[in-house]
């Protein structure tokens, strides 16, 4: 497994290979030793999740108060873009955001750090997206900026087709902003 840098730092693209065969294909979809060596705490995981979404679905800005999360994010079926908002105030790139294709055939996967706001959009039929999360669910503690921020302006490739009601209501960044200090 491969470990490449971004220009947000400490946000990783983790590539494994794929090996295919007349089956259909092998794929590590973690590794310790990688982890470990980028800096990632191997053990640090303690909640393993899976969403699906249709073509056209939203999900996100999402983040976390307080110390944050961490996150490793792959797309186990299908495809999304993947939208990753830096807001750790006093960073060079606060407020940038960049975004990546995860599929079902390169089967990248990202590791978000704590400090993050984290998005996607399906781009097929459907997306099976799956998490390693290094803290408990705790909605109290949950951080969201709209997805169709003016400031932020993340481009989604697909017409947008539904978003959860909590998504739909979220404020905006320069809101976000203003709470976190930035
Ligand atoms: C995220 C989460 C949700 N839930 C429940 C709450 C709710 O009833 C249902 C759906 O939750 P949500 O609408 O928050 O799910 P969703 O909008 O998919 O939330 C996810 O979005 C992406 C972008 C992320 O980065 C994730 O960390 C997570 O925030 O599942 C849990 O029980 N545990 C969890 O860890």
């Amino acid at each position: 497994m491969r470990v490449e840098r971004t220009r947000l730092d400490g946000l990783l693209v983790l590539v494994p290979e794929v090996h295919a065969d007349e089956r259909g294909f092998f794929s590590r979809t973690f590794d310790d030793r990688t982890a470990a060596e980028a800096g990632i705490d191997p053990r640090s995981f303690v909640q393993d999740s899976q969403s699906r979404s249709r073509q056209g679905v939203v999900r996100g800005l999402h983040g976390r108060g307080g110390t944050g999360e961490a996150k490793l994010v792959r797309c186990a079926r299908g495809a999304v873009l993947d939208v990753v908002v830096d807001a750790r105030p006093g960073s060079p790139t606060f407020g940038h955001w960049v975004s990546h294709r995860l599929d079902d055939v390169e089967m990248r996967h990202l590791f978000i750090p704590a400090g993050f706001l984290h998005g996607h959009q399906t781009l097929t039929a459907e997306a099976d997206v799956c998490y390693r999360i290094d803290a408990e669910h705790a909605p109290e503690d949950d951080l969201a900026v709209h997805h169709l921020d003016p400031e932020l302006a993340v481009v989604w490739p697909e017409p947008i087709t539904v978003v959860s009601e909590r998504d739909r209501a979220a404020g905006s960044w320069a809101h976000l902003v203003s709470r976190l200090g930035g």
